[in-house]
């Protein structure tokens, strides 16, 4: 962010030439975009979209398959279908979109968890204190629970923890195929993938390249429910190592490659202490990958810069610029030698330990 004007023109909400001005109705939907996160959230909560199939029904039907009071359903859904997820048709049964097929669980691209991630209960107790996490330095949500994200959604929040994987999982598939694709794998044996959640982006590389082994670390509750194919019995367990493990503590890992997807989004202390002991625990010359969706760059700023508040509260923490994360890398050691774009929404940031 360069700049912010701090004094609007004057005729930034005025009428031109008799047309009404926009500003007011927009900023009062804006406003109560609570109202659509809950609504998106409550549609997926009861099912209505996997219930839904290619033929619309009515709301009746609807109601009786989730379990919900039919005239109350209606309204949700025609809340929703202003918003494009779902449609009414013309005698007023309910269609499927191209928006509400990605609450379907069983899409491929299902976008179901991601979207009960971003609103889940904690979610609606730190919003309100934005205006606290701009005024001061504190992390809103250690304030309110008294204890780190991570810790409260593994020791208090089961429920949650499961949504949160499984909404990364989903993520990770979506990436993992790009991820695979976009990697030079040329002269690597060992690759580690730090805070790899339950190991999509590993097994898609295993899977790809038959001679590399790999490493999953991350929590141990992750860990412990790490992807199949990487388990015990699994056909790429010979090849897979699983490491519980806190990666600001330790990263007891050595490899060639490192990857370290979506995880420097927390406090500068955090990734400070996550990129020292990549560099220490890696060979000299070893290649660091880091992999973010950034502020700049991206063809999806509404989505990012909420995120980007989403991380200040919850963490701590932030997306990134290209320079902050240049900056971080270099201050931890790393030489930088590339940035590309993996897909439009997310960069690899190519850098090599000394030696
Ligand atoms: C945003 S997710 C990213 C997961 C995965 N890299 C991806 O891109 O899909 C953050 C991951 O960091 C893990 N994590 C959080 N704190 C960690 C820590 N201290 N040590 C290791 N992993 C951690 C979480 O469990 C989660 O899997």
């Amino acid at each position: 962010m360069t700049s912010i004007r701090t004094t609007p023109p004057k005729t930034a909400t005025a009428p031109a030439d008799g047309v009404p001005s926009k500003a007011a109705p927009q900023l009062r939907e804006l406003v109560f975009g609570a109202a659509r996160a809950a609504a998106v959230r409550a549609a997926a909560s009861l099912g209505v979209a996997d219930a839904l199939g290619e033929r619309p029904a009515t709301v009746a039907e609807l109601a009786t398959a989730v379990g919900a009071e039919p005239e109350r359903l209606g309204r949700l859904l025609r809340s929703l279908a202003c918003c494009g997820v779902f449609a009414e048709t013309e005698d007023g049964r309910i269609a499927h979109t191209e928006m509400s097929r990605l609450l379907r669980e069983d899409a491929p691209d299902s976008l179901k968890y991601i979207c009960l991630w971003c609103t889940e209960p904690w979610t609606w107790h730190t919003w309100p204190r934005l205006d606290e996490a701009v005024r001061s330095d504190t992390c809103v949500f250690d304030e309110i629970h008294g204890k780190g994200f991570f810790t409260y959604l593994h020791e208090d929040a089961p429920d949650s923890a499961r949504v949160f994987d499984k909404a990364m999982t989903t993520s990770s598939r979506q990436s993992a195929a790009e991820l695979a694709a976009f990697l030079d794998l040329r002269g690597a044996a060992e690759v580690a993938d730090i805070g790899g959640g339950q190991g999509h982006v590993l097994a898609s590389l295993l899977e790809k390249h038959p001679a590399l082994r790999g490493s999953l670390l991350d929590l141990p509750q992750v860990v412990a429910n790490a992807d199949p194919r990487l388990r015990d019995g699994g056909p790429l367990a010979s090849r897979a190592r699983l490491v519980p493990g806190d990666c600001r503590q330790e990263i007891p890992v050595r490899a060639d490659l490192y990857i370290i997807k979506n995880i420097l989004e927390w406090d500068d202390e955090s990734t400070r202490r996550t990129l020292a002991n990549v560099v220490a625990a890696a060979p000299p010359g070893a290649r660091v990958l880091v992999i973010e969706n950034l502020l700049d760059n991206s063809p999806s700023m509404r989505f990012t810069t909420a995120m980007d508040l989403f991380l200040l509260l919850n963490v701590g923490g932030r997306k990134h610029s290209s320079d902050s994360l240049v900056t971080r890398m270099t201050e931890a050691g790393l030489s930088v030698t590339g940035i590309a774009p993996v897909n439009p929404y997310l960069h690899a940031f190519d850098s090599r330990v000394p030696g």
